[in-house]
């Protein structure tokens, strides 16, 4: 589910423009980049309520690997459970508005020509986990390019698993680059073709956000660092 954004006053930033500044260098030089307490301690409580109430109220599905894949084996490589962001509710309007922000600052810093962003909520249950994965798939056209994740857990306590492992690239089977704790209002933000990641089994459900900065796939665009 993507969303237009009408002409008007520009979105609210999640945050000013020197950490923006930094977190697109850190995107353009290593493919990843981390910022901690990134979204507003209200915004991160309002979805991760909204998050709980489309939980209770049955509104999540299990997430879908690629066409084709048994129920089994799609079990083994990823275990949680999802809902689009439809930005009707006033929660995931204010988000839509900090990565619509986002969006444009990416776009005039890289050209990267970013054409559209759409998320989903994410519920890991106990001994949930997504294998390592890339968020672009090789068998279709370029769309993916830049990925987003935001975490909403309340408490986030060592040993309660849920870290997400990050690697340098496709070709990196080493010791992860980063694993990262997904505590609330934290956000990561990753070249969704080249940055290999996974999430570890959590022990407690997790709270999340994933989502996709595309382009029009009809246009292709290009994201050149050296730009
Ligand atoms: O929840 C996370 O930390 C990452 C999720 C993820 O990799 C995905 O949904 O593609
Ligand atoms: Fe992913």
């Amino acid at each position: 589910m993507t969303l237009d954004f009408p002409a008007g006053p520009a979105p609210a930033p999640f945050f000013g423009e020197n950490r923006t500044a930094t977190l697109i260098e850190d995107l353009a030089t290593k493919g990843w980049a981390h910022a901690t307490g990134a979204l507003p301690g209200d915004l991160v409580t309002s979805l991760r309520d909204r998050l709980e109430v489309l939980f209770e109220e049955g509104e999540l599905a299990r997430a879908r690997i690629g066409r084709g894949e048994t129920e089994t084996r799609a079990n083994s490589i990823r275990q949680t459970e999802i809902a689009w962001l439809t930005g009707e509710h006033p929660a995931e309007r204010q988000f839509l508005g900090g990565t619509e922000a986002l969006r444009l600052e990416i776009n005039r810093a890289l050209f990267a020509g970013l054409f559209e962003f759409e998320a989903h909520f994410a519920r890991y249950p106990a001994g949930g986990h997504y294998a390592r994965h890339l968020d672009a798939f090789a068998d279709r056209p370029r769309d993916r390019i830049v990925s987003l994740v935001a975490w909403l857990n309340a408490d986030w306590q060592d040993g309660d698993g849920g870290e997400l492992d990050v690697w340098t690239g496709p070709d990196d089977h080493g010791h992860p680059v980063a694993t990262l704790a997904p505590r609330g209002g934290d956000l990561l933000l990753m070249m969704s073709e080249t940055i290999p990641h996974a999430v570890r089994a959590t022990a407690v459900p997790r709270l999340g956000l994933a989502g996709w900065f595309r382009v029009n796939p009809g246009v292709g665009g290009v994201l050149d660092p050296a730009a």
